[in-house]
C-alpha cells in the first residue's frame, strides 16, 4: 500500500533533477543557461532562508541565479528601476520579487512593473487573467505544485469535490482555477463561510491555505479524502531554540481519516521552489522561441 504521507520533498527533488536535464539541453541549444533573478528587500529572516534555498536549487539545476539584496529603506522608485533593468536584461528569463515587501512599498505596482513574460511567480494581472481565461501564461508556483501532488495520487481529478480554504491571490484563487481546469467541482471557503467543518466534510480534496496553525481538525476530513496543507506557521519556542513549523491542518488527527496528506515541513514548500525552476525553464524556452516539451515534467 502507498504511504499516506505525501513526500513533497522527494517529489520535488526528482522534479528538479528532470528540470536540470532540460536546462542543460536548453543551454546547448541557446548558448546560455536559463536565468532567474530574485529581489529581496529588507531583513526578514524567513525571507532570507527562502531566498537562500531558491538560489541553491537554481544553481543545482544548472541555471543562472541573479540575486539582488536591497536595504529595507529602499524607495519605490529604486525598486521599480531595478525591475525595469531586469525586464531589459536578456540573460534574465524569470523575475521574482520576494513578498512581503516592507510596508512603505506598494506590492501591487511592483508586480505590475514585471514583464508578464518574465513573471515566473504568475502574480501579474496578465497571468492571472490568462489562467482564468485559458491562455498561455505562468501559473503561481504553490498551487501548481499542489496540483502535481494531487494528480500523482489521484490521477484524474474530474468530478472530484474540492474545497479550497483561503482566497488569497497567490494561493487560494489560482488553486481554485487550476482545480476547475481539471474538472473538479470547486468550493472556495474563507473566514465568513458558514459551518466550515460541514463544508470540508463533503470534500474529496481539501486544500488548506489560511495561515492559521492547525485550524483544520481531523474530524472535518471525510474518510479517504486527500489533504494538501499549504500553511507554514512558525511556532516560536524558547530563547535560542529554532521555531517549530506547523501547517494549517492538525496532521495527526487528519491522517486518521485521510487517504493521503502532505506534511509540514516536507510537503508543499519544496514543490513551490521546484515549480519556480520549471516556470523559469518555460520562460527561457519561450523567450528563445524554442519548443518546450511539457511531457515528463
Ligand atoms: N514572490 C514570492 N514568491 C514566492 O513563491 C514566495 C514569496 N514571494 N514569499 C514567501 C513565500 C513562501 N515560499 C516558500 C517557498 C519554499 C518553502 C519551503 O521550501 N519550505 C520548507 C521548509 C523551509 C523552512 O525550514 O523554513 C518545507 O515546507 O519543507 C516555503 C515557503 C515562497 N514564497
Amino acid at each position: 500500500m502507498t504511504e499516506k504521507r505525501i513526500d513533497g520533498k522527494a517529489f520535488a527533488a526528482r522534479l528538479r533533477e528532470r528540470i536540470g536535464e532540460r536546462a542543460a539541453e536548453f543551454a546547448a541549444k541557446a548558448g546560455r543557461k536559463p536565468g532567474l533573478a530574485v529581489v529581496l528587500v529588507g531583513e526578514d529572516p524567513a525571507s532570507h532562508v527562502y531566498v537562500r534555498n531558491k538560489h541553491k536549487a537554481t544553481v543545482e539545476a544548472g541555471m543562472e541565479s541573479f540575486e539582488h539584496r536591497l536595504p529595507a529603506e529602499t524607495s519605490q522608485d529604486a525598486l521599480l528601476d531595478l525591475v525595469e533593468q531586469l525586464n531589459l536584461d536578456d540573460k534574465v528569463d524569470g523575475i521574482l520579487v520576494q513578498l512581503p515587501l516592507p510596508d512603505h512599498l506598494d506590492e501591487q505596482s511592483v508586480i505590475a512593473a514585471i514583464a508578464p513574460d518574465k513573471d515566473v511567480d504568475g502574480f501579474h494581472v496578465v497571468n492571472a487573467g490568462r489562467l482564468a481565461t485559458g491562455g498561455e501564461g505562468f501559473v503561481p508556483c504553490t498551487p501548481y505544485g499542489c496540483i502535481m501532488l494531487l494528480k500523482d495520487r489521484l490521477g484524474d481529478l474530474s468530478g472530484k469535490d474540492a474545497v479550497v480554504i483561503g482566497r488569497s491571490n497567490i494561493v487560494g484563487k489560482p488553486m481554485a482555477q487550476l482545480l476547475l481546469n481539471e474538472n473538479a467541482t470547486v468550493t472556495i471557503a474563507h473566514s465568513r463561510t458558514k459551518d466550515l467543518p460541514e463544508v470540508v466534510r463533503r470534500a474529496d480534496i481539501v486544500v488548506a491555505a489560511v495561515g492559521r496553525a492547525e485550524m483544520v481538525k481531523g474530524d472535518w476530513i471525510k474518510p479517504g479524502a486527500v489533504v494538501i496543507d499549504v500553511g507554514i506557521n512558525r511556532i516560536e519556542r524558547g530563547e535560542g531554540e529554532k521555531a517549530r513549523l506547523v501547517g494549517d491542518v492538525d496532521y495527526a488527527g487528519a491522517e486518521e481519516n485521510a487517504s493521503a496528506i502532505t506534511p509540514v515541513p516536507g510537503g508543499v514548500g519544496p514543490m513551490t521552489i521546484a515549480v519556480l525552476l520549471r516556470n523559469t525553464l518555460v520562460a527561457a524556452h519561450r523567450r528563445e522561441g524554442l519548443a518546450f516539451e511539457e511531457a515528463g515534467l
